[in-house]
């Protein structure tokens, strides 16, 4: 089973502390919440965890995955997909971004074709699959990078404010995309200042209060841990 594991982690920016934490897990079949005001560091949490930026003291690690090729150095990028709350996609048409990551999977060109043409339908995407994704609204693009993800069904995702700009019927479309995801054993971290239709999903709260990560809930053993080919770290990034 995939695991993130952070442990006696303090966080500064310069002289500034902004969060400690003894202890806290993301396993895969975990879906969190994780919620904490404006500011509270819940996005410097999310990159900690994916491997962008590195804690000022404590450790973190990664279990249950692929072992490192030669070249990477840094053991936690490419662990957990992080979705980034204005998503980084690729110059290019809706399609190419949803196609790109394809080369970091281990299903079957047949299978990514398929799960593809799926994500295209469920993100309500065809009739902007030739437009480019910079030209996308706010929404379309959360509701793209989503889409993204889903087809290459990580063990890890770190969703971060994935709803702040969607309608009531995009929050619907992904809704499904998460839920399958967590049918199939993703475990995930979900961000958002309030409760929104992707936290109802979850059996886990982590809440960033007083500069400290109180957890609450129990953890969740997966229904299905099928191993799938970890990302590279482009991949990571470009979420
Ligand atoms: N690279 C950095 N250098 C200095 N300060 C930073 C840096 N990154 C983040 N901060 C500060 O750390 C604090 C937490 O930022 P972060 O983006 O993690 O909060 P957040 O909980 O995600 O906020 P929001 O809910 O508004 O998105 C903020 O005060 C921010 O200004």
């Amino acid at each position: 089973m995939a695991n993130l594991i952070a442990q006696n982690i303090e966080m500064c920016f310069d002289e500034r502390q902004l969060f400690t934490i003894d202890r806290v897990q993301l396993s895969e079949g975990n879906t969190i919440y994780l919620q904490g005001d404006n500011g509270s560091g819940k996005t410097t949490l999310m990159k900690l965890l994916a491997g962008l930026l590195k804690p000022s003291r404590g450790t973190i690690t990664a279990e249950g995955f692929a072992p490192l090729p030669w070249w990477r150095s840094n053991p936690l990028l490419g662990k957990a997909v992080y979705l980034h709350q204005h998503p980084y996609l690729f110059d290019g048409s809706v399609e190419y971004n949803l196609r790109f990551p394809h080369t970091f999977s281990d299903m079957t060109a047949r299978e990514l074709n398929q799960r593809t043409l799926a994500a295209i339908e469920m993100a309500q995407l065809t009739h902007l699959c030739k437009q480019t994704a910079s030209s996308l609204s706010g929404g379309e693009k959360q509701r793209l990078a989503i889409a993204r993800a889903w087809i290459m069904r990580p063990k890890l995702l770190l969703l971060d404010e994935p709803t702040s700009n969607m309608d009531k019927y995009s929050q619907q479309l992904v809704l499904t995309m998460i839920s399958e995801l967590q049918e199939f054993g993703t475990g995930m971290l979900i961000s958002s200042h309030q409760a929104c239709v992707l936290t109802s999903l979850c059996n886990q709260t982590w809440i960033i209060k007083d500069q400290t990560i109180i957890s609450s809930g129990a953890a969740v053993n997966p229904a299905n841990t099928a191993p799938i080919n970890i990302q590279d770290s482009q991949y990571v990034i470009a979420n």
